[in-house]
């Protein structure tokens, strides 16, 4: 994933960063795993939404904490653990084109097969995986599991 992006976004960053937004909490460990290995000038900063919490089905989404660095006139890289329903990465990718970004990149570390009623965009993908609820490497399943040391899916019935 990261070769593809540095493909695309490098020749964009001559006169200024791109804005690497992280969303937390899951996507903590692939933006640590994937920082070493993008070789442009970038901004790291980060959001914080929710809407699964401690559960196993998506709610209404919760915003915990906006970006510190401006938005405006900047190329965005949106780095998120999981495409499930897409209703996150979809109002984060409106959240940045409203607040005035040059362009939205999107980027997931997991990108779950299943159908979408939400049309999202995305752009690099690392994993795809079954329709199973998934954990590890930054993935909760009820709050638990991030620091599993791989992506496991809980058993069909829980
Ligand atoms: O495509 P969707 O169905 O919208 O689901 C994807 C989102 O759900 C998870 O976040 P969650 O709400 O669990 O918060 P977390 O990042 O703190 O785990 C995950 O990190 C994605 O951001
Ligand atoms: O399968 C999942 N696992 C963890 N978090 C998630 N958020 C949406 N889908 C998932």
């Amino acid at each position: 994933m990261a070769v593809a992006i540095n493909r695309d976004l490098e020749p964009l960053t001559p006169h200024r960063p791109v804005l690497l937004l992280s969303v937390l909490n899951g996507a903590i460990v692939v933006t640590g795993q994937i920082l070493p290995h993008l070789h442009f000038p970038l901004l790291l900063d980060s959001v914080q939404v929710s809407r699964y919490g401690s559960e196993v089905a998506g709610g209404v989404l919760q915003w915990r904490l906006h970006p510190r660095e401006s938005v405006r006139g900047t190329v965005v890289l949106l780095l998120d653990d999981i495409l499930d329903e897409g209703v996150t990465l979809k109002a984060l990718q409106e959240y940045c084109l409203r607040e005035g970004a040059a362009a939205v990149h999107t980027a997931v570390m997991v990108r779950k097969q299943r159908s979408r009623s939400v049309d999202v965009r995305v752009d690099y993908v690392a994993l795809d995986v079954p329709d199973r609820f998934v954990f590890g490497y930054g993935l909760d399943a009820r709050g638990l599991g991030r620091n599993a040391p791989g992506i496991f899916a809980l058993p069909e019935d829980v």
